[in-house]
């Protein structure tokens, strides 16, 4: 059988080669949902005001839908974020794009939570729009000027990418999750193994993987420079979708299946063997088993962003803080509002607060180095994001240790670096 990748990009081509589609070849499609946003919504507003095709775009057609979300400047931090805000509300207004305001979220949080629909081909003017492919979408990364296109066209190509299948067996053990993975895993690909493949994930171990899990590994294969990263659409997602949309799944998700072909290029990996892993400085590969950095003192703690900002996340940080105060700074970003609510409604939001997180709005936040958050000359930042390059969270020699919810609250907790299986209660 085919990728998964190729055969939702199939669905979606309008133009594609005479004697079918294959990896390499180029398609024309049509994407269901085309995302930017507000730094990038921006640069995809400037180029379509300076090639005049900004007349074409009309949002109320019905495909692609358009979305533009305020997420790393949310709240403005200055008047310059602020003026941008306005020009592309304007704009959305205008045409009738659909606004994620200021508070949202994250719009790749937001988007699985109530956008996307397995099958659909979905193109954001970010790079981790490809965590959508935790729900058989295939989403990813595009530029601005592509994104403008898209908007004003309804169209853009795609090269089919080719694949790369991993196979999962096992369950990850307590306190290990699925930032551990992925981070284990980009020590195998490196930052450069997954090069426009289409990352596919098969196996036994994919129906034990909760979905909040795999929407971190599907998140952070772009720090291998995969084009897209699926699942399949199998009965716990199918759970999770009910539980999240209050739906049932489109019927059609069913085929929505990984099955390589036989001699294709294949990893395999068991999740019961990961523990907690950490990426150190200078990027999210450089990746060791949490001993080999245990004891270094910590400044800043940042829970958040669309690789672990989510519910499940913040339970696993309470888990560990509920009842201790930490010895850091902690910042607490829900990924969304819906994130923000149920960790409100469920008392969440109380137990970090009480062990003296300060709790950011719904957004980037700290992520992406721009406020609520920024790390000074020479600190140690422990974060549950997806980047550690120097000067992505403030000082350019601050050093950013990535690593799971359980970690980062245990480094909260001890104010250093520990292993947090110690700390479960
Ligand atoms: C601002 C945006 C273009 C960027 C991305 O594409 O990923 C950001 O979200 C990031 O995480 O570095
Ligand atoms: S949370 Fe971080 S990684 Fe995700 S979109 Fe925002 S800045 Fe990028």
């Amino acid at each position: 059988m085919a990728s998964l990748a190729q055969r939702i990009i199939e669905e979606h081509a309008v133009e594609k080669p005479r004697d079918g589609l294959g990896p390499g070849d180029i398609a024309v499609v049509e994407p269901d949902a085309v995302l930017v946003n507000d730094v990038t919504g921006l640069l995809a507003l400037r180029v379509l005001e300076e090639t005049g095709a900004d007349g074409l775009v009309d949002c109320r057609r019905q495909r692609p839908q358009v979305v533009i979300a305020f997420d790393h400047y949310s709240p403005a931090p200055t008047a310059a974020t602020a003026t941008g805000h306005r020009r592309l509300r304007l704009f959305a207004r205008e045409r009738g794009c659909t606004l994620w305001d200021v508070g949202y979220g994250v719009m790749h949080q937001a988007a699985v939570e109530e956008l996307v629909e397995p099958g659909w081909l979905v193109l954001g003017a970010d790079s981790h729009t490809i965590t959508y492919g935790a729900l058989s979408v295939f989403s990813t990364g595009i530029g601005s000027t592509e994104a403008a296109y898209a908007m004003a066209t309804g169209r853009l190509w795609l090269r089919v990418p080719e694949p790369l299948y991993v196979r999962l067996e096992g369950r990850l053990p307590e306190g290990v999750t699925g930032k551990d993975f992925v981070l284990r895993l980009l020590g195998v690909l490196g930052g450069d193994g997954a090069i426009y493949r289409s990352v596919e994930f098969h196996g036994p171990g994919v129906a034990a993987l909760p979905v909040s899990d795999r929407l971190t590994v599907a998140n952070m294969m772009v720090e291998a420079g995969a084009k897209t990263a699926l699942f399949p659409f199998d009965r716990t997602a199918a759970e999770w979708y009910r539980a999240v949309r209050g739906r049932e799944p489109p019927r059609e998700a069913k085929r929505l299946r990984v099955e390589p072909e036989l001699g294709a290029d294949s990893l395999e990996l068991d999740l019961g063997e990961t523990g907690p892993m950490v990426a150190e400085p200078p990027a999210p590969y450089n990746v060791a088993p949490v001993e080999e950095v245990e004891g270094l003192e910590v400044d800043q703690v940042f829970i958040g962003s669309c690789t672990n900002g989510r519910y499940e996340d913040l339970e696993a940080a309470a888990r560990i803080l509920k009842g201790r105060r930490a010895r850091t700074r902690l910042i607490v970003a829900p990924a969304s509002r819906r994130v923000y609510e149920k960790a409100l409604r469920t008392g969440l939001l109380e137990i970090l607060h009480e062990a003296g997180a300060v709790i950011a709005p719904p957004g980037c936040a700290a992520c992406f180095g721009a406020h609520m958050g920024v790390a000074g000359e020479g600190e140690v930042v422990v974060s549950t994001s997806n980047r550690n390059f120097p000067g992505r969270m403030g000082a350019p020699s601050a050093r950013v240790y990535l690593a799971s919810p359980y970690t980062a609250a245990a480094a909260a907790a001890e104010g250093r670096i520990v292993d947090p299986r110690g700390l479960l209660s």
